[in-house]
C-alpha cells in the first residue's frame, strides 16, 4: 500500500488530541443485499474465524452468504430504529456526547467513531482526525472485555492505516475496561434502578457474547475477563452465588464455544421453578442485535415458553448517565497518560523559519 503525500510538515502546529471511538460495524438496511457485504467483510477476518482459509473459504462463500443473509436481515428488521441500525445509532450518539462529557472536563478532544466492519471505517475515522491536525489519537474499542476477535481486531485496522501514513501521531489502544471500577458502578447503578422500579428477580443472568472454547485454551484473555466483570457486578450487587448466573449467547458454526449457553440456561432455570429472571449483556456497550433481538425477543420466549412466568431485560448502558461518566474516566485516565508537551516552536529548524517568514511573522 503506497503512503500517502501529506502537507509539508510545519513546527507551528499546537498538539491536537483526537479519539476514536470504534465499535464491530453493522449493515446499512435489514435487507439481505445490505447483511452480505457486512457479513462477508466481517467473517472474511481471520481473527474471527481462525479456521484455514482453505477449509473455511468454499463453507463461508458457498453455505454461510448464501444462507445467513436473509435469515439475519429478518432479524435485524425485527429491531431497526427510525435512524438506523441501534449499534450505529448508540455509537453516534456515544461519540457525541463524549466529546461533550471530555470537555466539562477539560479535555479538548475530537471525538469521532468508526465501525471495525463497514462503514465510516477505521481508516476513515483516522484520516479525518489526522486532517484535523490531530497529532496524538486515543482508540477506544467499545468492547469492555479484551479478546483477539473484536480488541486486537481493532488494532489491526489501526495498524493498516499506520502503513498508508508518512507521518503518524502518537497512538494510544485501550485494550478494555472490564474491571473498570466507574464501569461496574454504572452497570450496578442501572440494575439497581431496574430492581427499584420493578422488584427483584430470582436470578440475574449475566449474558456475554460467545466464542470458540478453543480461544480460552489458546490464551484468549476473554473468558476470563467476563468472569470478572460478572464477579464484581455481583459484589457491587451484594448477590450470593445462587442470585446469579454467567452465560455465553451468539454461538456460531459447530465448534464448541464457551459454556454455559445462554438459551438451555434459561430453559433449565424456567424448568427447575426459578419463576423471574432479568437478564443483563455487560460484554456490549450499547445495545445491538445481539441483545435486543437474541435476548430481549428469543431468550425471553424460550424462558416463558418453558414455564418461566416473568423476563425482564435490562438494556446496555447506551448513553446513560452513568454509561457515559464510565467512559469520560476511561478515556480521562488513557490521556493522562500521555506526557505533558512543550509548547510549539517554529524556531525549530532553518526550513520552518523560513515557513514563518513568508507566512508574514516577525523573525
Ligand atoms: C462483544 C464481543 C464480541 C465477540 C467476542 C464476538 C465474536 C464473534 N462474533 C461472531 C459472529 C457474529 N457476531 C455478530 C454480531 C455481533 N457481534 C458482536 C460482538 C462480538 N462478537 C456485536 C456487538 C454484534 C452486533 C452487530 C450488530 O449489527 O448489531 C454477527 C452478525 C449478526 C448475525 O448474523 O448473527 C455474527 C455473524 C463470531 C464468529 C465470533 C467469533 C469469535
Ligand atoms: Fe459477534
Ligand atoms: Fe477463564
Amino acid at each position: 500500500m503506497p503512503m500517502q503525500t501529506e502537507p509539508p510538515y510545519s513546527h507551528d502546529q499546537s498538539p491536537k488530541t483526537g479519539l476514536l471511538l470504534c465499535n464491530l460495524g453493522t449493515p446499512t438496511a435489514p435487507t439481505a443485499a445490505a447483511l452480505r457485504p457486512y457479513l462477508a467483510q466481517f467473517l472474511s477476518d481471520p481473527r474471527v474465524v481462525e479456521l484455514p482459509r482453505l477449509l473455511w473459504w468454499p463453507i463461508l462463500h458457498g453455505v454461510v452468504l448464501r444462507l445467513r443473509p436473509r435469515k439475519s436481515a429478518a432479524k435485524y428488521a425485527s429491531i431497526w430504529l427510525p435512524d438506523g441500525s441501534p449499534l450505529k445509532v448508540w455509537t453516534e450518539r456515544q461519540a457525541k456526547l463524549l466529546q461533550g462529557y471530555l470537555g466539562e472536563r477539560g479535555h479538548h478532544v475530537q471525538v469521532r467513531w468508526a465501525m471495525r466492519y463497514g462503514q465510516p471505517s477505521v481508516a476513515s475515522g483516522l484520516d479525518a482526525l489526522k486532517a484535523a491536525g490531530c497529532t496524538r489519537i486515543l482508540v477506544l474499542s467499545a468492547y469492555p472485555q479484551y479478546s483477539a476477535a473484536t480488541t486486537a481486531s481493532v488494532a489491526d485496522a489501526v495498524f493498516a492505516w499506520g502503513r498508508t501514513v508518512r507521518n503518524l501521531p502518537e497512538l494510544r489502544l485501550v485494550r478494555n475496561y472490564h474491571d473498570q471500577p466507574e464501569y461496574i458502578a454504572a452497570l450496578a447503578a442501572s440494575v439497581r434502578r431496574h430492581w427499584q422500579a420493578h422488584g427483584r428477580p430470582n436470578v440475574l443472568l449475566l449474558s456475554f457474547h460467545g466464542m470458540p472454547a478453543r480461544t480460552l485454551e489458546k490464551g484468549d484473555p476473554y473468558h476470563c475477563e467476563c468472569h470478572k466483570t460478572a464477579r464484581l457486578l455481583a459484589e457491587a450487587l451484594g448477590l450470593s452465588a445462587d442470585q446469579y448466573r454467567v452465560t455465553f449467547q451468539s454461538r456460531f458454526g459447530r465448534a464448541k464455544w464457551l459454556q454455559p449457553y445462554t438459551e438451555p440456561t434459561l430453559i433449565e432455570l424456567a424448568r427447575s421453578g426459578v419463576d423471574r429472571v432479568d437478564a443483563i449483556c455487560p460484554g456490549f456497550s450499547c445495545d445491538c442485535i445481539e441483545t435486543l433481538e437474541e435476548i430481549n425477543l428469543e431468550a425471553r420466549s424460550a424462558f416463558l415458553q418453558a414455564g418461566g412466568k416473568a423476563f425482564h431485560y435490562i438494556p446496555c448502558l447506551n448513553d446513560s448517565h452513568e454509561g457515559m461518566q464510565a467512559l469520560t474516566a476511561l478515556c480521562e485516565q488513557h490521556l493522562l497518560g500521555w506526557p505533558t508537551r512543550l509548547p510549539p516552536d517554529p524556531s525549530a529548524c532553518a526550513h520552518s523559519r523560513q515557513r514563518a517568514l513568508s507566512m508574514g511573522a516577525k523573525s
